[in-house]
């Protein structure tokens, strides 16, 4: 799934966080939201993400222009297309580790039953197999990290929205968590990160820096 920014501006009460921004992310790569604390990472994450709607400019999601939908259309695009990992993990703490991962409830708050197959998939490949049945609050934070990603890879997102993944966490699940997003994009999947962390930047098909003044290309920079 394509997502773009196209002159995007955000401003808050008087304050510009940024102007103009372009930014081209791709499926298959992760691109990087990186720049100094302020700039505005997770603010353009929330804009390309549909969580915020920018003062000026436009989100296209496939080339489609997003600003003007309704709640309904970025529902829908949340439900079946999105996924977010937050720094704080967004795993709820007194729900099993399978709920989590499935999120399955039907409109009217029922839950649904699981497809056990891709449950334990995903599972199996966040590092958390058999645990399906854990309270999530029993979970390490690198774990929650890991069980937030695997919420992606049962939902087969077309576009995983991160902010801050790896800022919680130790080197190793630092490690681990870069490793499964990266998985994800070879997948096919749309990765945008917001993040301070220049080894997950690295690890990044593209890096756009807001504190960089607009390319006038429209594509984030190779990075
Ligand atoms: N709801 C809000 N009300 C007022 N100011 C806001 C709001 N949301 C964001 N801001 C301001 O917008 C600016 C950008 O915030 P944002 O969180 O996007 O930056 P960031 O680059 O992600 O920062 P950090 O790296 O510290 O997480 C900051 O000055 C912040 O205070």
């Amino acid at each position: 799934m394509l997502i773009e920014a196209r002159g995007v501006k955000v401003r808050i009460g008087s304050r510009t966080v940024f102007d103009n921004v372009a930014v081209t992310c791709e499926s298959g790569q992760m691109t990087a939201l990186i720049g100094p604390s302020g700039c505005g990472k997770t603010t353009l994450l929330h804009c390309l993400g549909l969580l915020q709607q920018p003062t000026r400019g436009q989100v296209r999601i496939d080339g489609v222009e997003t600003t003007g939908w309704r709640d309904s259309a970025r529902r829908k695009f949340w439900r079946h297309h999105a996924a977010f990992v937050q720094q704080d993990y967004g795993v709820i703490d007194d729900e099993t580790v399978g709920f989590n991962a499935t999120m399955q409830m039907s409109i009217l708050g029922r839950r649904l039953p699981a497809d056990q197959r891709r449950l334990d998939m995903a599972l199996e490949r966040t590092g958390l197999p058999g645990r399906s049945a854990e309270l999530a609050a029993h979970l390490s934070g690198g774990e929650k990290q890991r069980l937030a990603i695997a919420r992606a890879i049962y939902k087969s997102a077309d576009v995983l929205f991160a902010d801050e993944p790896t800022a919680s966490l130790d080197p190793d699940n630092r490690e681990h968590v870069t490793a499964l997003l990266r998985q994800l994009a070879d997948s096919g999947t749309t990765v945008i990160i917001a993040t301070h962390d220049e080894r997950l930047a690295t690890a990044c098909d593209k890096t756009h820096d807001l504190a960089s003044p607009p390319n006038g290309t429209g594509t984030a920079s190779a990075g």
